[in-house]
């Protein structure tokens, strides 16, 4: 039997979009699965909103083509009108009617028989835990009330495709995470693809099945969440996520020595400049043995001595600074839980090699 890829549930193919001139969304292309959550992340600007209004039907695009379940609804001559095309909306400012109850704003696009919509309605409301606010108007409730009723008016018509835009920034923390959960939850309930944009990595982690990390109008990396974590395509991949340290070396023989130890850099040409690029969490710290230090590693590498510049204390873990002793440059390590070393302190530090990544050097 050949292998069949699924249909996807949302593809667009090279969509781009100018605004006077300027090109804000360069060609791109992506596909949301059934069943799954995509997140399309990227800092502000790059041009997130604006692929998510092409596809909502709201903007136009310039060139390139969207397709539901393997449909043509919108290319350059072709264009399924935004009600038709099955896609449900989520944004942040995406009020309720204020003179409209709980009940009257989730029916609201609903068709059908009153008592077939007042069954779809409390289906909906109980799903997402107000069932019991069906008659009370939008200012009696809190803002995740509100959202938990947006939620259910954007499902209410079953749509195939639920676009949300940062729908949880204007919700405080923990109700932020609670909200995520069980909105999460609904939408997989509901057999809905999500497309989600976000501007925040932890809200892109903790939702996606897929991220599609964006940048200047472009997809520069999509996959799951844990290959994006763990396989950045370049350095600003890398430190969208966390901070970062970097270090720069010069390549011969495919290989550049830093005060760590050498690292591979497959395929770089002799004196090019690489950056070994290493999240603070991956730094392993060691004690002063008299003005040495552990011995090598092959997991670790070398150590190299650092002062401590300053510790501190950030709740799940510590942040320590140091400065190196090799150039004066600064190195920063996240230890878990409580390690607050004196400023002064010598300690050595070592790089957990294969949590190194090693990029072409840019600026
Ligand atoms: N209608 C418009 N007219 C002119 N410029 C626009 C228009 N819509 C968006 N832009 C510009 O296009 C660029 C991309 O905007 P877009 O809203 O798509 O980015 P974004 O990644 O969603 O950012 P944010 O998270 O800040 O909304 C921005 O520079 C924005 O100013």
């Amino acid at each position: 039997m050949p292998h069949t890829a699924p249909i996807p549930r949302l593809e667009i193919r090279n969509l781009t979009r100018s605004f006077e001139g300027n090109q804000v969304v360069k060609g791109v292309s992506l596909k949301v699965l059934p069943g799954q959550v995509t997140c399309l992340l990227g800092p502000s600007g790059c041009g997130k909103s604006t692929t998510l209004r092409m596809i909502a039907g709201v903007e136009m695009q310039d060139s390139g083509e969207i397709y539901v379940d393997g449909n043509l609804i919108c290319d350059t001559v072709f264009r399924v009108p935004p009600e038709r095309r099955s896609i449900g909306l989520m944004f942040q400012d995406f009020a309720l009617f204020p003179h409209l109850s709980v009940a009257e704003n989730v029916a609201f696009g609903l068709k059908g028989d009153k008592d077939s919509k007042r069954a779809r309605v409390e289906e909906l409301l109980n799903k997402v835990a107000m069932g019991r606010y069906i008659d009370s108007y939008p200012h009696e409730l809190s803002g995740g009330e509100q959202q938990r009723v947006a939620l259910a008016r954007a499902l209410a018509p079953k749509p195939r495709i639920m676009l949300m835009d940062e729908p949880f920034s204007g919700l405080d923390n923990r109700l932020r995470d609670d909200i995520r959960d069980e909105t999460l939850a609904v939408l997989k309930d509901e057999d809905t693809a999500v497309l989600l944009v976000t501007h925040e990595p932890e809200e892109a982690m903790r939702m996606a099945d897929e991220i599609a990390l964006m940048r200047d109008g472009l997809i520069v990396q999509q996959g799951a969440p844990y290959n994006i974590y763990n396989n950045p395509v370049d350095k600003r991949a890398v430190a969208f996520f966390s901070d970062i340290n970097v270090l720069r070396g010069t390549v011969k023989g495919a290989l550049t020595e830093t005060p760590f130890g050498q690292f591979l850099a497959p395929g770089v040409p002799d004196g090019a400049e690489v950056d070994i690029v290493i999240r603070p969490q991956h730094i392993r710290i060691d004690f002063d043995r008299g003005g040495r230090g552990p011995n090598p590693t092959p997991t670790d590498g070398t150590p190299a001595r650092g002062i401590v510049e300053r510790a501190r204390f950030m709740g799940k873990e510590s942040l320590v600074e140091f400065r190196m002793d090799y150039d004066g440059s600064i190195l920063r390590a996240n230890v878990p839980g409580v390690f607050l070393p004196k400023p002064g302190k010598p300690l050595w530090l070592m790089l957990r090699r294969d949590r190194c990544f090693v990029y072409p050097a840019t600026v």
